[in-house]
């Protein structure tokens, strides 16, 4: 059984102009898209293809027009209240932006608490514990706990978003791309943290990002979307499989500019 799965969702956006007069632009235009428990999968595509509108719909933070969102084979329009809270558990995300994620007037142990206050049970005392924990786990020092977000890095933010996102031990975390306003040294060790909490937490990822590298290592299947569809879908083995055009510039933009190459082409 499926942990989340949208059924030919579609969902357009009226948009206006100066004028008044308004269009509709298709942001998603039948997707289906299931994810297993401790599943992880790389969602790309070019910019504007939908990625982060199924990313929405997926987590409940907006309704497609048509199809619909099962979590557990349940509707998400449908759910009882102890689905919804299990739910709001099971299914956490992360966004590109840290800084407008958070409230600027909280300090990390407060952002860091409030899932643990409204998902979980633990008392006070609990959830220092696992606030502890938490910021072990992502390789932040304790003391930052009583830091406000502009007194801590970009990255360092980031870092406090993920663990906001395990404190009520989801099973699946949407990533959009959390990781890709941070420099190649943090983006490295954002990865490599997110793999091994996958193998120590049994967590999966729909990790959705325009780079290909950055699923390669820890996805076992790739989605490619383009113009609001699913265009392609392969194993991460299975790269190579990839023919559409919106895959093959994904795959362009990894390849290095080979001195060889550039010499063949003079
Ligand atoms: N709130 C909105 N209002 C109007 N149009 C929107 C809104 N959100 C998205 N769109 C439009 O829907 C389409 C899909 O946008 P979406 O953000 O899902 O793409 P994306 O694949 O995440 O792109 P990117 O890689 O740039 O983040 C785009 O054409 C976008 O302009
Ligand atoms: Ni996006």
């Amino acid at each position: 059984m499926s942990l989340l799965r949208a059924e030919t969702v579609a969902k357009h956006y009226q948009t206006y102009s100066l004028v008044g007069a308004s269009a509709s632009r298709m942001a998603l235009d039948g997707v289906s898209l299931s994810i297993g428990e401790g599943e992880t999968v790389g969602l790309l595509g070019r910019s504007g293809c939908g990625k982060s509108t199924l990313a929405r719909l997926l987590c409940g933070l907006e309704q497609p027009g048509q199809g619909q969102v099962f979590y557990r084979n349940h509707d998400l329009r449908h759910l009882t209240r102890a689905q919804r809270r299990a739910f709001r558990r099971d299914v956490q995300m992360v966004f590109q932006d840290s800084v407008s994620a958070v409230d600027p007037r909280f300090d990390m142990r407060a952002i860091i608490a409030e899932p643990l206050r409204h998902l979980t049970d633990l008392d006070a005392r609990a959830r220092e514990a696992r606030i502890r924990e938490l910021l072990e786990m992502v390789e932040l020092p304790a003391g930052i706990a009583g830091m406000l977000p502009s007194q801590v890095s970009g990255g360092q933010l980031q870092r406090v978003c993920i663990a906001r996102a395990l404190a009520p031990r989801p099973k699946l975390i949407i990533l959009d791309e959390a990781v890709s306003d941070l420099d190649v040294h943090l983006q490295a060790s954002a990865i490599a943290l997110l793999a091994k909490l996958q193998e120590s937490e049994g967590i999966g990822y729909l990790f959705v990002t325009h780079d290909l590298r950055l699923v390669e290592r820890f996805a076992e299947r790739v989605v490619v979307m383009d113009e609001g569809r699913v265009v392609e879908e392969v194993p991460t083995g299975s790269l190579a499989a990839l023919t559409h055009p919106a895959s093959l510039l994904l795959k362009d933009a990894v390849l290095p500019p080979l001195p060889e190459r550039r010499a063949a082409a003079q």
